[in-house]
């Protein structure tokens, strides 16, 4: 299984480096921007590790990145198959300016993108690619509506793979 499928588009964000666990993020065609501190992660019974939110975010606030090493969808086809279930899914594939890319974050990085769990019914955050000014395909989370604080952050992982479904039940709610 997959962590996720996305059709990404282009928006403009500039972002500094990550500072402790709060980042400098700007949207421009939302006028958002701020130091945002990112959640904090949680357990959450058999789902294991998620991602609490520390603070309220509203409707269009990115929240964090889903961060780990970029390769081609055809090299993260290829890890998958080599993957056993001891590995996880952490495995990202999205689409930005007619590309295909994988984000692969199967390993333990600290980064906090990677704990976000699914909801597809309660999906709160979505995922969308965006191209920085490095030209560097990145993978962030926005808020998918006003979220509250302690609110579990969870978007929908996309994956309605059959084999997948049945592998992974939790992916049809
Ligand atoms: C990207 S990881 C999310 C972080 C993970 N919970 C952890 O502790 O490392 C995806 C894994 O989390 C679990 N998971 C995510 N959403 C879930 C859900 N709604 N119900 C049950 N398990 C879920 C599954 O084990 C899935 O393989």
């Amino acid at each position: 299984m997959v962590v996720a499928i996305v059709v990404g588009s282009f928006c403009s964000v500039e972002t500094a480096p990550e500072v402790g666990r709060c980042f400098r993020i700007t949207v421009p065609s939302s006028g958002l921007s701020g130091w945002w501190c990112a959640p904090q992660v949680r357990e959450y019974g058999a789902k294991g590790r998620g991602v609490a939110a520390t603070r309220a975010f509203p409707r269009g606030a990115p929240l964090l990145e889903y961060a780990g090493e970029l390769t081609s969808r055809r090299e993260g086809l290829r890890r998958e198959l080599a993957m056993g279930p001891e590995d996880g899914c952490f495995l990202f594939f999205f689409r930005l300016g007619g590309r295909q890319y994988c984000i692969d974050a199967t390993a333990e990085s600290g980064r906090l993108g990677r704990l976000v769990n699914h909801s597809r019914r309660r999906a709160n955050a979505r995922p969308r690619a965006v191209l920085l000014a490095d030209g560097v395909p990145r993978l962030f989370l926005f808020a998918d509506r006003d979220i509250a604080r302690g609110e579990e952050i969870v978007f929908d992982y996309g994956d309605a793979r059959p084999a997948a479904v049945e592998e992974n039940p939790w992916l049809k709610h």
